[in-house]
């Protein structure tokens, strides 16, 4: 099948707003590429090892992109977007360019950025096409995001991984919310949950993770169910984690407090710094209390305590 990809350049407060609206149209997928990001690689180590390219200063405002499939309903669906976007009063407004992909295209041509990351103390994520020598107490995921987003390196997924290591307890029952790729339930599984849910909408996503699941040959200890948020996953957990986007984390105090064991912990992510406050107070107005924030490249992960 071919897609429309479409790309839409933003300044970077507009990022969740735009990426909110493909969410709505169901675009299966949003890519974010934030050129702060990509300047951090490219200082951190040899451009060409990662084989990205430094932004000039042109271009250095952030850029989401989602996908829509060729056919009948293209033409209406790229009017609603412009609307949409034109209703956001971004200034400077956002700019829109095209283009199609083949769907193997899309699935492959991020390839050539992604590297073996070391996250934390103890976590590698390695994509699965490349060989990797594990040093001794490593606990190495070994990744294909596919279509599904979370191949490590994302600061929002980077954050969680962190966070993972430090809070998953032994025998612990995790939630992964908005699992994508699968990545965050595997490393909870890797670091000694006793049973994991992974849930996503996407069912391109549901489909990913549960392949990079057995990947891990964790299957025995995690489940994928596609299903929005919380709706669909019964009994209790001790941690759920949910590295979603600001709006939904904030939606989903209520049923996050209502969800945790006496004393659980919600590790959330996906917020965009400048909405940090209005998710914690909503965290905070559900019950939990925030323990702990962290902050990388504008995003910030922050960890919320159930009442003892
Ligand atoms: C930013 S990605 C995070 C992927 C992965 N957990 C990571 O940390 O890299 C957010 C994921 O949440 C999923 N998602 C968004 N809204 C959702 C909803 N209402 N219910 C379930 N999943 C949702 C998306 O499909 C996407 O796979």
């Amino acid at each position: 099948m071919d897609w429309l990809e479409v790309a839409v350049q933003v300044p970077p407060e507009g990022v969740e707003l735009v990426a909110d609206i493909f969410q709505d149209m169901g675009t299966g997928g949003v890519v974010i590429e934030d050129p702060a990001v990509i300047l951090r690689y490219a200082a951190a180590a040899e451009p060409d090892e990662w084989g990205v390219e430094t932004p000039s200063p042109g271009e250095r405002r952030p850029v989401v992109k989602g996908y829509l499939a060729s056919g009948a309903e293209l033409a209406g669906r790229l009017e609603a977007l412009r609307a949409a976007l034109n209703s956001l009063e971004l200034t400077p407004a956002p700019e829109l360019r095209t283009c199609r992909v083949a769907e193997e295209d899309w699935a492959n041509c991020w390839k050539a950025y992604y590297k073996p990351v070391h996250v934390g103390q103890r976590l590698v994520v390695k994509p699965s096409w490349e060989d990797y020598p594990v040093v001794a107490g490593e606990l190495v995921i070994d990744m294909d995001p596919g279509m599904a987003f979370g191949c490590g390196a994302h600061p929002t997924t980077a954050l969680c991984l962190k966070l993972l290591e430090k809070y998953v307890q032994d025998g612990a029952t995790v939630y992964d919310v908005g699992t994508g790729s699968g990545i965050l339930a595997i490393a909870s599984a890797l670091l000694g949950s006793g049973r994991v849910v992974a849930v996503d909408h996407d069912p391109v996503a549901c489909r990913t993770a549960l392949a990079n699941i057995e990947r891990n040959g964790v299957a025995g200890r995690v489940k994928v169910i596609q299903g929005d948020l919380l709706s669909s996953i019964e009994g209790k957990a001790g941690l759920i984690v949910a590295n979603i986007i600001a709006g939904i984390i904030a939606g989903l105090a209520v049923d996050v407090s209502k969800t945790l064991v006496p004393g659980g912990i919600f590790i959330a992510s996906g917020i965009i710094s400048e909405r940090g406050p209005e998710v914690i107070a909503a965290l905070e107005s559900a019950g939990l209390s925030v323990v702990e924030q962290s902050e990388d490249g504008g995003w910030v992960a922050l960890v919320a305590k159930a009442n003892p």
